[in-house]
């Protein structure tokens, strides 16, 4: 398809193009440079609870339909994703601002997923359990939860939907989808191939709104929606977890993230360098799962500042359709505002700056890669989800040490651990209170793998073979007068 075709300025309801009932309408801009790319609908609570309707007379068909049929469509929106891939990616750069290789990354990560749950929509399987009565047989079966909503986040724009979107729809499943007011243009783009692809109308639909805070309730507390599946910071995630609860929805929770990389005396220096890069400027450092603080041994850490430092000052500024950008601009200006305050109060409570610490001449959603050194956990730079191109370093003496001071956070998505004693990987790993954790290895998602925290960075999995389990409910079943 063209861009032309890809670029929707309408959302998507019952297999409709629509506008707002009230008619708003909300502006997309390029983060890089403010430009404006397209309008869409601004909906309202009256135009969210049509869509939930269309999806529940969808779910009634849809649920009916082989797990054959469903992984066929799963596999031709796949192959769709796969076959624009280049447009889907130029999109995203436009409206979300990351370099265009990072951008093709994401999109064929959201393909893999439709790939992966169109194979797993087979094997959702039930079991036959030896009954303790001669009477009776005892069996179990999967079927889908009903009506998802899902409200998704703006640093990975198409791949967060596709986490969400293909378990839930490979399960037989309908979803409401709400993206963010920033990226609401590849949500758009994932149904008009979704369309192409054969999903029937009201399967799929995408409400896009400036108005999360009352479409969000109607979402998460209508009572024909069975699930909630939400991406996106802590603070919010508990107001969607409250509002869930009202009724008893079920809730995926993949929320923020404090991620510590742990660098040990014994550990390949120039790997572990290598590996700090990939985990924490991929997105300029605005993933969930970006290293948000370096603890280094003592042993090694001059030799991995030095190092480090000599890497992060070849990372390079500027917008994300120049094939040289590393770092592209951040999402908005409170973005870059944010983390400028908590770079410019470390350096006052002490932390030395080695590299970056300012906005740029590339544009006012710029911030230079920046590296600080002898930070200390007392500063407030060491608690909070950074989200954004900045590396804090701390020193430590030993094992026993630095697991406590990493595990010293609400947080428990991602973790990262550097040392070649196979005795330390397996205790640091297993110590590390994180639902994920990288051994020598820097960038660890993975359709094939379950992604999700622990403590305050979620509740639930996505992807893996795990991932269709939060779209099924398990019933069992009793079979007497045999
Ligand atoms: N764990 C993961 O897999 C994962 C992945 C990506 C991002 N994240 C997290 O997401 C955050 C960044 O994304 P963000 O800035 O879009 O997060 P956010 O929480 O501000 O917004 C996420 C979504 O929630 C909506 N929203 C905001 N306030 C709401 C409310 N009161 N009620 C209902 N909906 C509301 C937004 O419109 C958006 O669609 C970071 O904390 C990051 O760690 C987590
Ligand atoms: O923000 C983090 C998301 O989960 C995207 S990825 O898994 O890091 O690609």
């Amino acid at each position: 398809m063209k861009f032309s075709e890809l670029l929707k300025e309408s959302a998507y309801i019952n297999g409709q193009w629509v506008d707002a009932k009230c008619g708003g309408k909300m502006e997309v801009i390029n983060p890089a440079d403010g430009s404006y790319i397209a309008s869409v609908p601004d909906l309202d609570v009256d135009d969210a609870k049509n869509a939930i309707a269309a999806a529940e007379v969808a779910f009634h068909s849809w649920k009916k339909t082989t797990a054959k049929a469903r992984a066929a469509i799963l596999r031709r929106w796949f192959d769709l994703i796969t076959e624009n891939a280049d447009v889907l990616a130029e999109l995203l750069t436009k409206e979300q601002g990351k370099p265009l290789r990072e951008a093709k990354g994401e999109v064929l990560s959201c393909a893999s997923f439709f790939e992966w749950f169109g194979e797993e929509a087979k094997r959702t399987y039930g079991e036959n359990i030896p009954s303790n009565m001669g009477s009776t047989r005892l069996l179990t079966i999967k079927q889908p939860i009903g009506v998802v909503t899902a409200i998704t986040p703006w640093n990975f724009p198409i791949s967060m939907i596709a986490r969400k979107a293909a378990p839930a729809i490979a399960a037989g499943c309908t979803i409401v989808i709400k993206p963010a007011e920033d990226t609401p243009l590849c949500a758009l783009a994932l149904a008009a191939l979704a369309e192409e692809a054969g999903v029937p109308a009201g399967v799929i639909n995408v409400v896009t709104t400036k108005r999360p805070i009352e479409v969000g309730r109607e979402l998460c507390t209508n009572p024909i929606v069975k699930k909630v599946s939400f991406t996106g910071s802590t603070p919010v995630g508990k107001i969607i977890l409250g509002m869930a609860a009202e009724t008893v929805k079920k809730a995926s929770m993949e929320l923020g993230g404090n991620a510590p990389f742990i660098v040990f005396d014994d550990a390949d220096l120039e790997s572990a360098v290598a590996g700090a890069i990939a985990s924490k400027y991929r997105n300029a450092g605005q993933t969930c799962i970006c290293t948000n603080r370096f603890y280094i041994q003592a042993g090694i850490y001059d030799a991995f500042a030095t190092r480090f430092k000599e890497e992060v000052e070849k990372l390079a500024l500027g917008s994300g359709f120049d094939s040289s950008t590393d770092i592209g601009p951040l999402i908005n200006n409170a973005a870059v505002d944010k983390i400028d305050g908590l770079v410019q109060r470390a350096v006052q409570e002490g932390a030395e700056l080695k590299v970056g610490g300012q906005r740029d001449a590339a544009g006012e959603r710029f911030y230079q890669p920046t590296l600080l050194a002898n930070v200390t956990d007392e500063m407030e730079i060491s608690q909070a989800e950074l989200f954004g191109p900045i590396s804090t370093l701390f020193s430590f003496e030993d094992e026993a040490e630095v697991i406590e001071r990493a595990n010293n956070t609400p947080f428990g998505l991602a973790a990262y651990v550097y040392t070649r004693d196979i005795g330390r990987v397996w205790r640091v790993s297993e110590d590390l209170e994180y639902g994920m954790v990288g051994v020598n290895e820097g960038l660890i998602s993975n359709e094939l793998a379950p992604f999700g925290g622990v403590k305050e960075s979620g509740v639930g999995r996505e992807g893996s073979k795990h991932g269709m389990d939060d779209y099924m409910e398990l019933k069992y079943i009793c079979m007497g007068g045999i």
